[in-house]
């Protein structure tokens, strides 16, 4: 591997913000900003039960995961046309940009809009047509990986696979997000299957909240190429071995992580544990618009808190390059831009 070279201490937060990096765990509903959900509410004539954006904002106090979703998926609501899904992921997409985020594989619910009565295909095109803009105006790499809601039933997973096969092209791959306990990953055995004969890319949330049992049967019963969160991992000595030896990625996100409470404070994070272990974790954002922050913000913040160091930050940007669905040949122009950027700040010094 590179090797990293001194970087002084006082320089780290502006070499985080400036490295490249790739974004792998983002849920482009929980990019919606409040603003933007009271420009979409007037736009499409609804009434929100909030009276400003401030009122709205204030109500973002999270005690767990389910009190988080229950916010979001009414957040989401004011999502009904095909612009509406293009302005939301060109927002996302402006902002990641200026993180130097050079690839990002965006998440989305598609459950949570066909559920009111929106087409698939108003949200798959509305995202993928900013995902061509992107690419085009802001030199950033988007794709799609659709994701099955978990508190909702095999037969729903199914049918909204089926919906989505006439665009199958537009996405890359799917996942499995929303309420973890009592919805263990086995549950959408067979709809992963099929996506996998799909030839789609597979990654599923486990051990945000769940247990450890849930990150091996993601592992062995869905057969995932990547753990999305997967911060309990470290209760399971034989788990973090299997994460290690076979380089599963781990899409950590240290301040969704504080916000729901899966560790008490910032400074009690494992990611620096993960890293000593040697599983491929990286940094992500999760639903930025909610959880206080975009991937910098991620990245700043935890290396503050817990006292990570410049080579932790090459090797979190590497793992993103490495762990994401991008071509090889993306990956290693990424990554001799990564090791320019590492470079440059030596010798500024
Ligand atoms: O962190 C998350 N976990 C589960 N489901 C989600 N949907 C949006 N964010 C999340
Ligand atoms: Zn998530």
């Amino acid at each position: 591997m590179f090797k990293v070279p001194p970087i002084p201490a006082d320089r780290l937060p502006a070499l985080l913000r400036a490295m490249p990096k790739a974004e792998l765990h983002i849920h482009i509903e929980g990019s919606l900003e409040p603003e933007l959900i009271f420009t979409l509410a007037r736009r499409n004539d609804l009434t929100l039960p909030y009276a400003s954006v401030d009122e709205l904002r204030s109500a973002y106090a999270f005690t767990n995961l389910q009190s988080f979703l229950d916010i979001y998926y009414a957040g989401a609501s004011v999502l009904l046309h095909e612009q509406d899904f293009y302005d939301m992921a060109r927002a996302y997409l402006a902002r990641a940009a200026m993180d130097n985020v050079a690839h990002t594989e965006i998440f989305f619910d598609p459950q949570t809009h066909t559920a009111h009565g929106v087409a698939i295909e108003t949200v798959i095109n509305g995202l993928h047509r900013a995902c061509e803009d992107a690419r085009a105006e802001l030199g950033i790499s988007a794709t799609l990986i659709l994701c099955f809601l978990r508190h909702l039933s095999e037969a729903s997973a199914f049918e909204t696979l089926e919906q989505a096969l006439p665009l199958i092209d537009k996405i890359v791959g799917v996942g499995l997000d929303s309420s973890e306990l009592g919805h263990p990953p086995e549950k959408f055995a067979r709809v992963f299957a099929r996506c996998r004969d799909l030839g789609l890319h597979l990654v599923a949330h486990a051990g945000e909240e769940g247990p450890p049992a849930y990150i091996w049967s993601a592992l062995d019963v869905l057969k995932v190429e990547r753990i999305d969160h997967g911060v309990q991992a470290v209760h399971d000595a034989a788990l973090m071995k299997r994460l290690a030896q076979d380089r599963i990625a781990l899409t950590v996100c240290p301040l969704s992580n504080q916000k729901l409470r899966v560790f008490p404070n910032l400074a009690d994070h494992n990611l620096g544990r993960l890293l000593e272990a040697g599983l491929a974790a990286t940094v992500n954002s999760d639903d930025p618009a909610y959880f206080g922050g975009y991937i910098n913000d991620n990245f700043t913040q935890v290396f503050a808190a817990t006292g990570l160091t410049a080579r932790n930050a090459y090797q979190l940007a590497f793992n993103s390059f490495e762990a994401s669905f991008a071509s090889n040949a993306d990956k290693r122009v990424w990554e001799h831009r990564l090791k320019e950027t590492f470079e440059r700040f030596v010798e500024y010094d």
